[in-house]
């Protein structure tokens, strides 16, 4: 299967390499992302782990359904996402947006990988500034300056065709559900729960990250019980793309600490 019904949306999702015996890693996506950001680390992982991949609510083929988009709410459909898979807990590793929807819902979660994450993004000034650039403008106005924070410069220069479809993925993702997850991020905090992790975790960062700081997310992880942190050389923000070799052997060599 590769659509389900949660709630009031259907969402896309599939599940990569699954065997009762390998352990569950759901990826979560970034605002203005689908499933496929994944595909180079997946194709690394895939004996190693069952993997579920899914279009977040508003995003990609996934529909947005009514009313609000929250954190929560984004966490809700996860939750819900690993019943319809009959899986109770993963590891659960996010980018950006996707690290504060992992560790929502902390009954299903087996272990943390949080990838360019912090607790609270950027101002609320910031995202409804935001959400009206793109109201007025469309995501496309957006697009150039996403992609000098998503991918370093070298990264840019010698591949500029995977930085225009990366281009194209974000300019093509719903506007609707673009603006609702702005305003789910301006509205999502989650200060107050780092404190509170109680499984193993792992913090990320590209050293060139355009979108957070890598001493924030530092700081994040000195504030999780714990929690380990890597910083990965000539990576900005888009991990999975710019450093899937990397990105695959940290995440396997947590995991097998994390078992
Ligand atoms: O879009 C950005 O500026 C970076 C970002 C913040 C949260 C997220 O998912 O992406």
């Amino acid at each position: 299967m590769q659509f389900t019904r949660i709630d009031d949306a259907v969402f896309h999702y599939q599940v990569i390499g699954a065997a009762p015996d390998r352990p569950v890693l759901a990826f979560v996506n970034a605002l203005g992302t689908d499933f496929r950001i994944w595909r180079d680390v997946v194709v690394r992982l895939v004996g190693r782990f069952s993997i579920l991949l899914y279009d977040a609510r508003g995003h990609g083929l996934s529909g947005s359904g009514e009313g609000a988009v929250t954190i929560e709410r984004h966490a809700d459909d996860l939750a819900q996402l690993l019943d319809v898979i009959g899986k109770g807990s993963a590891i659960i590793c996010g980018l950006s947006m996707g690290s504060l929807v992992a560790h929502t819902h902390p009954e299903k979660v087996k272990a943390l990988i949080l990838c360019g994450a912090l607790a609270r993004f950027g101002e609320p000034e910031d995202w409804d500034a935001r959400i009206a650039s793109v109201e007025a403008n469309g995501i496309e106005a957006l697009a150039d300056t996403l992609m000098e924070h998503w991918f370093t410069e070298g990264f840019r220069v010698d591949n500029p065709a995977d930085v225009a479809g990366y281009r194209n993925m974000v300019i093509r993702q719903p506007g609707a559900g673009y603006i609702a997850s702005c305003a789910a991020l301006r509205d999502g905090d989650l200060t107050a729960l780092s404190g509170e992790v109680a499984v193993p975790t792992l913090c990320i960062v590209g050293d060139k990250d355009g979108a957070v700081s890598p001493s924030a997310v530092a700081n994040l992880a000195r504030a999780i019980p714990g929690a380990r942190f890597e910083l990965i050389k000539n990576a900005a923000h888009m991990l999975p793309v710019e450093s899937p070799d990397t990105m695959s052997d940290i995440i396997t060599a947590f995991a097998d600490l994390a078992e």
